[in-house]
């Protein structure tokens, strides 16, 4: 197991990371989301060994191999890019010397992508689909991708999740995926940990949201003026005529009750996702947008 104990992490005088612990078991996938410039690569430097934290402590558990059991890219185009796959595959084996080159060189073949040629002539597909292969195939235990789907069409991003999951589920490898895809990573990941403020604001499985972060998406049907609590606790998602999909956070038995009182025709409580867990979280940013935009409005 990987254990992240109490890590703060400073940069330019300004804390990043703010006292952050988690374990990452064996055989999860867990994404790791926050808005830009919450932390996240940061929070991967530091636990590949890249940052040295100002408090705290990464630790493998029953492993004294600390380097190669945790792959991370580091803005992988700076020296990928100069190389061919079986280039790559001979410089990993420096920093991770359980690398399979057999099986690296046989998925690249699988994948229709050429052993011989620098990634500097591949598409940012092919790249990614080359980066990826590389992390499964290095035996890394911990595996942290940042944004390893970004850029990539449908069927390359299939290929890449298929990959993930079969080497979590065929190995004891544990992934740890940065990405602002919410939706992809609710069907991929066994959890979610959200960041905010450098602190850990959420930690969730996805599906079973509701219950950890206490946020209520509702179909209201609503004619005529759209009730108090709508305007002061909700923000609203969608609307099509009448009807409108509110989001609330917060959503206690008192703000439920407040709700129901309302002149709503009909209401109906749908699934929670990690799209209205993020917004939740971040209410108060859209909150102050729109206080900001009003004041212009003015002026
Ligand atoms: N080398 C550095 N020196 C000073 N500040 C830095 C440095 N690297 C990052 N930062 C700052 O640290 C904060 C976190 O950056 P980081 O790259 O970890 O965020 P992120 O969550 O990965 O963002 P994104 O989603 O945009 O990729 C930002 O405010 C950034 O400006």
């Amino acid at each position: 197991m990987l254990k992240i104990e109490s890590l703060v992490k400073s940069l330019d005088g300004k804390k990043i990371i703010s006292n952050i612990s988690f374990s990452l078991k064996e055989g999860q996938i867990v994404g790791l989301i926050g808005r830009n410039g919450a932390g996240k690569t940061t929070l991967f430097r530091l636990i590949a060994g890249e940052y040295l934290a100002d408090h705290g402590s990464v630790r493998i558990e029953d492993s004294a191999d600390f380097r190669s059991q945790i792959f991370y890219l580091d803005a992988p185009d700076n020296f990928t890019n100069a190389h061919t796959a079986t280039q790559l595959a001979r410089i990993f084996k420096i920093s991770y010397p359980r690398i399979d080159i057999d099986w690296f060189e046989s998925l690249v073949k699988i994948n229709n992508l050429p052993l011989n040629k620098k990634l500097s002539s591949m598409s940012k597909g092919q790249r990614g689909l080359i980066l990826a292969i590389s992390a499964i195939t290095s035996k890394a235990r911990y595996v942290l991708l940042d944004e390893p789907l970004d850029g990539l069409d449908l069927i390359v991003r299939d290929q890449v999740k298929q990959m993930l999951i079969t080497a979590v589920s065929n190995s004891k490898t544990s992934i740890m995926i940065a990405s602002h895809n919410l939706q992809e990573l609710d069907l991929l990941t066994d959890r979610i940990i959200l960041l905010k403020d450098g602190k850990i604001a959420n930690d969730y499985m996805p599906g079973e949201e509701l219950e950890t972060a206490n946020v209520a998406k509702l179909q209201m049907v609503i004619e005529g003026e759209l009730p108090k609590v709508v305007i002061d606790s909700g923000h609203i998602l969608e609307k099509r005529g009448h009807l409108y999909v509110v989001l609330f956070k917060n959503y206690d038995s008192k703000l439920a009750n407040r709700v129901k009182r309302t002149k709503a025709q009909y209401i109906e409580e749908l699934a929670v996702n990690s799209d209205d867990i993020f917004r939740a979280t971040f209410d108060e940013d859209y909150r102050l947008h729109q206080a900001a935009a009003q004041k212009e409005e003015k002026q």
